[in-house]
């Protein structure tokens, strides 16, 4: 599609600048965007278009599904909806249920939050309840805590849903398990019998995605409506098990790997607002005989946002090598080979939680770099940082999931020293941890933040056993240890996301101009010596750094910004954002900041008129002394 149609497809969206609408009235705009996003989003290539035609029709997708996917409250239909009927549903379940989502028949969303439960899955209260008589599920929601609460689209949008409810058969409960459930009527819309929904109110962001509570009264589905590739419930009731409990728990590494992803697409619209607003912005004289520099020329102002560039790097390496072991194991679950998942969901409960720390602290930082401008709703930093804040909590609380890794990284060591064998990502925990002397080479400082790692993994491991020891119960002194547990973890996932930054990167660096490759080199020194600093205190105790190796690497730091400083406009212009995309007053790619904040400013409804209504009613009787 070319230029003028997507614009033209931007201007139908953005008549009515969403700060100003009602909560009613952003969901409305959203839905009426959503839609035709997706009507763009979704023509298919005609086989006789030309290749040119093909690319430009890639492109206005990238375009249309990169403004329409963040905020919208077709958000969960494709990021968790229709990947659970992928991964839980039978094959003839996947045939009917996937040609009705991709073609938009119906829209659905994830229910497995509720009310009382969202961590701890095991004591999620929704009742899904077999009669053999009938062969249906009787779905309940027996107590207040047990209304699913949070799904995104399920207050007015979805009309289906993957309710996570618990099975029960004969009075035992057999789990946590997936069943597709029709909410709504598909012509009129209302609500089923024996359902009740509703939207939960205003958030701090994602204020569209229409999150919603689901409460059930003895709703009756079909047999054939548990998604039953993991599990079976047979006609008679039988209840035939999965080969592991935790396959019904997919979606979740499923999106935990995307999110690593996400977080490196907006961090790398924060600092790309952040970055351009700071080239045009001048402030301030250190030299008296010369004009105001751009604070970009700042060096506090190069820390704040050179490090957000090459953290978007490196979350994309690792999304990507990542999303290849997803891939990988998912094919091994196909073919019931379940030794892998373990690995892969310590993996993604380490990255996911890094990835969304660091990203929400680097956006908020862009948006603290930017003066009072960087405060203004139409500089899209805030907003930016209300949806990556919230990846700290959905998709598995960061402390949660970082305890969660911290159990297999106990686990792998605990093994190791009885002589198992550790392999994959963990292997390293193995390696010879006494460091003689400081390397201050990449290598040598991601080897260091290995050492970290073992050594954190190994005196939490120590602290365990002797709480254990002293009498304490496993559940005791794994939650009296818990704040070094997750430090452990947090240690392994630094130790993952720099090796794997530099890895990838060599791969890569072999194709590559000298021009580009010295650039893109010179981010992944500064985001491993940027966190050697950072960590310097576990440098100092575990990988023999002295102070002179820190008073190198200070200076090194320094150089790197400057080095980098050159290119730092053009690293994110490689980015590639559209106007559209960034939708930023700072971010624009003409630089004409302060034209836009009057613009946008003018659009304001107080605007319209020079005195408000209030001075007559208020102001000049309370003025006079007359209210
Ligand atoms: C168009 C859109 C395009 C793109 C979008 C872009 C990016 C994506 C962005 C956003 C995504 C979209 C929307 C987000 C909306 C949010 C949705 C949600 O939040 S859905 C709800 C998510 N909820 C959770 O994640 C709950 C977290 N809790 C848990 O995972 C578990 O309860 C927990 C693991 C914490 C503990 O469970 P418990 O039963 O107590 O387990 P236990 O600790 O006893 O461990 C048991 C055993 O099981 C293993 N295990 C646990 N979980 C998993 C798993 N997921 N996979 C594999 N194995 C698992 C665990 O290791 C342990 O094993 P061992 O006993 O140690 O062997
Ligand atoms: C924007 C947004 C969108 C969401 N969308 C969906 C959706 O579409 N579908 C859906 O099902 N859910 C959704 N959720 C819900 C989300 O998955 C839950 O909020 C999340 O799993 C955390 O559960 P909770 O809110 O019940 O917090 P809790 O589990 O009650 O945890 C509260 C706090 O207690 C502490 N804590 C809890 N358990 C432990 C533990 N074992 N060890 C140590 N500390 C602990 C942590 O500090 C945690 O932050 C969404 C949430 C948000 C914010």
């Amino acid at each position: 599609m070319d230029e003028q149609k997507v614009l033209s497809i931007k201007g139908l969206l953005d008549d009515t600048p969403e700060e100003y609408l009602s909560h009613k009235e952003k969901y409305e705009n959203s839905i009426r965007k959503s839609v035709l996003f997706y009507k763009t989003l979704h023509s298919t290539e005609d086989e006789n278009m030309s290749v040119d035609e093909k690319t430009k029709l890639n492109f206005r997708n990238i375009v249309t599904s990169a403004i329409f996917k963040d905020n919208s409250p077709f958000m969960l239909h494709n990021s968790m909806f229709i990947p659970t009927i992928m991964g839980q549903g039978t094959d003839e379940q996947r045939e009917y249920w996937m040609k009705r989502a991709k073609n938009m028949e119906i829209i659905g969303t994830y229910a497995q939050t509720e009310l009382g439960h969202g961590t701890f899955i095991r004591g999620l209260e929704t009742q899904a309840t077999y009669d053999p008589d009938t062969e249906e599920f009787v779905l309940h929601s027996p107590v207040l805590s047990s209304y699913k609460w949070w799904p995104g689209g399920l207050a007015h949008t979805a009309n289906y849903c993957i309710v996570m409810a618990r099975l029960y058969i004969k009075g035992k409960s057999h789990g946590i398990h997936p069943f597709m459930v029709q909410i709504r009527d598909e012509e009129t819309h209302m609500p089923l019998p024996g359902i009740k929904l509703g939207e939960i109110g205003a958030k701090l962001g994602f204020n569209t995605v229409n999150n919603g509570f689901l409460g059930f009264e003895n709703h009756r589905i079909s047999r054939d409506r548990m998604l039953m590739k993991n599990a079976q419930v047979l006609k008679d009731g039988t209840f035939v098990a999965g080969s592991n409990s935790k396959l019904t728990y997919g979606t979740m590494v499923y999106v935990r790997v995307l999110i690593v992803s996400n977080m490196a697409n907006m961090l790398a619209k924060a600092v790309t607002i952040a970055l351009r607003y700071s080239a045009i912005r001048r402030q301030s004289q250190p030299k008296p005989d010369e004009p105001e520099p751009q604070i970009l020329d700042y060096v506090t102002q190069q820390h704040k946002l050179f490090i957000a560039i090459a953290s978007s790097h490196a979350f994309y390496m690792n999304a990507m090598w990542l999303w290849e072991i997803y891939y990988s194991v998912s094919l091994q679950l196909a073919s019931g080979k379940l030794d892998n998942l373990p690995e892969l969901h310590a993996l993604a409960c380490c990255l996911k939680p890094l990835s969304t720390i660091d990203a929400t602290a680097m956006i908020e930082k862009c948006r603290l770099a930017c003066g009072g401008h960087g405060y203004m709703l139409s500089a899209n930093l805030a907003q930016t940082y209300g949806l990556a804040t919230a990846a700290y909590t959905y998709e598995g609380e960061n402390t949660v999931l970082l305890l969660q890794a911290a159990r297999s990284l106990v686990k792998a060591w605990v093994g190791h020293v009885k002589g198992r064998p550790l392999k994959g990502t963990m292997a390293y925990l193995a390696g010879d941890s006494t460091v003689k002397a400081w390397d201050g080479s990449i290598d040598g400082i991601i080897q260091s933040f290995k050492v970290v790692a073992i050594r954190k993994i190994s005196s939490v491991v120590k602290i365990l056993q002797d709480y254990e020891k002293s009498g304490l119960s496993p559940e005791d002194a794994w939650n009296k240890a818990s704040v070094f547990l997750t430090a452990a973890s947090e240690a392994h996932g630094r130790a993952v996301l720099l090796s794997v930054y530099k890895s990838e990167m060599d791969k890569r660096a072999a194709v590559l101009s000298p021009p580009l490759r010295k650039v893109l080199l010179q981010l992944v020194d500064l985001y491993v010596t940027y966190w050697a600093l950072e960590k310097v205190g576990d440098m100092l105790l575990y990988a023999s750094i002295t102070d002179k190796d820190v008073d190198e690497l200070q200076r090194r730091y320094i150089e790197l910004l400057a080095a980098i400083r050159p290119n730092a406009v053009g690293l994110v212009d490689a980015f590639d954002f559209r106007d559209e995309i960034l939708n930023s007053t700072l971010g624009a790619y003409d630089g004409r900041a302060y034209e836009r904040l009057m613009e946008e400013a003018m659009k304001s409804p107080l605007n319209a008129e020079p005195v408000n209504q209030t001075f007559h009613k208020y102001l000049k009787p309370f003025m006079r002394g007359k209210l």
